[in-house]
């Protein structure tokens, strides 16, 4: 049997505060362990995927679902996109209003429509003609997110790295017991974005990409260089090329940074059950599971390791 593993992320940032560090460490394990089980019944990369990335979407914590970042009207418009590794098969959402999981809107897209990318008021259509539940947009809406426009709109002068502010795209990887890999990211963009700005997340062989013969990526950071630099869909060439996961995902992100001034995260992991963790960001919350074991971190040089119940 193949060996199974999910990796999850919580998006590249900035310095996390004290108190809200062990809230996305908490969301982040539950998310790992959740997929875990998932593959441990025999489930697929796919589903895995899927499982993982919406309890992050359904966390407060984490720019995705409920808690996405808000848009220069003050509403959230999320992007999301989830790919099978077996046959190719890419199912992707973009500016998604009033649902609670767009990565489970994007798997409908994946299985349910001969497409791979719906967007706006289309992809609203196909929710609603396939039962997904709307929710009023002000329920996606927390506090937190509030505030964070309102410091955005205050400094709009003195901006940084827009990834260091925009902390908590979502994405997992997996590698499932029959040998499939698969990929899924989900955010609700940047803050203070423009009405209908689209970023990587969506895009297949930016914010993701995956193939059996390969690996899985799923990224975050700065959607626009990420997009510039087709991010996910270099660091698996690399893999290609002959250099290890660790190697793909470093020169990957580094052509980034020389390239266009971006930074950002990665997560990778191949049929073999390899994997990889790696961030320019200053910060990035992960964590992966495999053989019973629960690694991660947020920090530089900070990993830990726990038996997996
Ligand atoms: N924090 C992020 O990863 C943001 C996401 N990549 C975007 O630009 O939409």
């Amino acid at each position: 049997m193949n060996p199974i593993v999910v990796v999850v992320h919580g998006g590249g940032a900035s310095s996390i505060s004290k108190d809200r560090k062990e809230r996305v460490r908490q969301g982040i394990l539950r998310a790992a362990s959740v997929g875990y089980n998932i593959l441990k019944q025999g489930g697929s990369a796919v589903d895995t995927v899927e499982g993982a990335v919406a309890v992050l979407e359904d966390d407060l914590d984490f720019n995705a679902g409920c808690g996405s970042v808000l848009n220069e009207n003050g509403e959230v418009e999320m992007d999301a996109s989830v790919m099978n590794g077996k046959d190719l098969s890419a199912g992707a959402v973009s500016a998604v209003r009033c649902i609670a999981n767009p990565i489970k809107l994007a798997r409908l897209v994946m299985d349910k429509t001969p497409h791979c990318f719906l967007t706006d008021q289309g992809a609203a259509k196909f929710a609603a003609a396939n039962g997904v539940p709307t929710i009023p947009g002000q329920q996606l809406v927390t506090e937190r997110s509030k505030r964070r426009l309102e410091k955005d709109k205050l400094e709009k002068d003195a901006q940084k790295a827009d990834c260091e502010k925009n902390l908590g795209t979502v994405g997992a990887v997996a590698v499932d017991c029959q040998g499939n890999v698969a990929y899924a990211t989900s955010t609700g963009g940047i803050v203070n974005k423009m009405l209908g700005r689209v970023g990587d997340t969506p895009c297949i062989g930016s914010g993701g990409y995956t193939d059996n013969d390969i690996g899985a990526v799923s990224m975050t950071g700065h959607g626009e260089s990420i997009l510039k630099v087709n991010l996910a869909r270099l660091a698996l060439f690399h893999v290609e090329q002959g250099k290890s996961l660790e190697e793909a995902a470093d020169a990957s992100l580094c052509h980034m940074k020389s390239k266009v001034k971006g930074v950002g995260g990665i997560i990778m992991v191949n049929k073999a059950g390899e994997w990889a963790v790696k961030w320019t960001s200053t910060s990035m919350p992960w964590a992966a599971a495999k053989d019973g074991k629960l690694h991660s971190g947020i920090d530089f040089g900070d990993t830990s390791i726990t038996d997996l119940s």
